[in-house]
């Protein structure tokens, strides 16, 4: 990968190589785009297969961060971290070492906790940098009001397209039962959703099934599952030219950053399978609406406020795709250049070609 045409092409400012022997330690916090704010993401840990997938990864889930502030009218820019690790391997000495380079950037970089990391690890990498949000102690934690905007980006979806405001009867596939899965399946089975669930984890699974009657399926079976929506909450990259095909659900509406391995490719793909993609930065907001609302200060009424508005968002950006005969990916991307477009005119600020 040419280092510098790509993050040129993609628009970040800086990329941090993040080294350490002793304790060993390997990161890069990637900061997309500051003009709206300070740039927030969470870090993720992740024994990414060589050092090229770790860059991509932070690349794109930063950019993302970027999309996902703008959409969701939030006075910040786009960041994320991703160390190289094996959970196993995860050690307090390392997260505190993580947390003494998030602390060398002074607030330009506001972290909190993405795949592997715990409440427990967010209290280590804050023993050494006060840049740290979404703590147990303060907002509760992201996921529950990650799952909150995410079922009720499904309910604009299913209003979208079916013009019903009701999901009874309806069944929805989740793929991943983590922290922000289990509690969307509680808010789907409580509005009488019937739920097919997979995850590599056979305890999660287990537990939802009992939990919520659910249908367990194989993870490499969830794409194919007769159902009206699919909801990734795992990883990302799983929308691509393997899965498409496979894809039964009407609605793809789920929390997994970066769902489409290809946007352009495979949001194309996904309008020309008439399937109604909701973009993942736009839904998973609630998620950085928390810790933003934690950094300002939290009141959790006002949190759930602008969680709400996901819906009518979503609701936007599928009137605009639908208008322009674009792909909701292409939608929801230009309503973010505009609000980021419009606050550099109003500084004055070098608009990139
Ligand atoms: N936690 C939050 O507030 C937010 C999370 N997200 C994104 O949502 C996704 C889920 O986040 P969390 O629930 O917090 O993570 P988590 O780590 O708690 O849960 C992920 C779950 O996915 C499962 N999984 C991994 N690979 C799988 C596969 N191939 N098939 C099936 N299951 C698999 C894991 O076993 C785990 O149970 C991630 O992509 C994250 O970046 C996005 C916005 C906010
Ligand atoms: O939890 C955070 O720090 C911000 C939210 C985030 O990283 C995400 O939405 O992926």
């Amino acid at each position: 990968m040419q280092l510098f045409e790509t993050v040129r092409e993609m628009g970040h400012e800086q990329v941090l190589y993040c080294h350490g022997k002793n304790p060993d330690i390997r990161a890069i916090i990637a900061i997309h785009d500051t003009t709206l704010g300070p740039a927030m993401g969470a870090t993720r840990l992740y024994p990414y297969i060589n050092e090229e997938a770790a860059l991509k990864d932070a690349l794109r889930l930063s950019r993302g961060m970027t999309y996902k502030a703008a959409c969701a009218n939030i006075p910040a820019g786009g960041g994320k971290a991703v160390i190289i690790a094996n959970p196993a391997d995860k050690t307090d000495e390392m997260l505190r070492a993580y947390g003494r380079f998030v602390e060398s950037l002074k607030g330009r970089f506001i972290t909190g906790q993405d795949v592997n990391i715990t409440p427990h690890d967010v209290r280590t990498i804050k023993q050494e940098t006060d840049h740290v949000v979404g703590v147990e102690e303060k907002s509760g934690g992201p996921a529950p009001i990650t799952a909150l905007g995410v079922f009720l980006g499904i309910k604009a979806a299913v209003e979208f397209r079916w013009q019903t405001k009701n999901l009874a009867g309806m069944k929805v596939a989740v793929q991943g039962l983590g922290n922000v899965g289990k509690n969307l399946c509680r808010h789907l089975h409580e509005n009488g959703v019937e739920l097919v669930i997979t995850d590599i984890s056979p305890e999660k699974t287990a537990e939802i099934k009992q939990l919520f009657g659910a249908t367990v399926v194989e993870p490499e079976e969830i794409y194919s599952q007769n159902v009206d929506i699919f909801s990734p909450c795992a990883m990302g990259g799983i929308i691509n030219s393997q899965t498409i095909p496979q894809i039964q659900a009407k609605i793809i509406a789920g929390a997994a950053n970066n769902q489409l391995d290809n946007e352009r490719l495979h949001g194309q793909r996904l309008v020309e399978k008439d399937i109604l993609y909701c973009p993942d930065y736009v839904i998973n907001a609630g998620g950085i609406i928390n810790v933003y609302n934690e950094m300002i200060g939290y009141e959790e009424d006002k949190a759930f406020k602008q969680v709400n508005n996901i819906y009518d968002t979503l609701l936007a950006i599928f009137d605009i795709a639908q208008q322009q005969s674009i792909t909701t990916n292409d939608a929801s991307k230009r309503l973010a250049d505009e609000r980021i477009m419009k606050v550099k005119i109003s500084r004055n600020q070098p608009i990139a070609a």
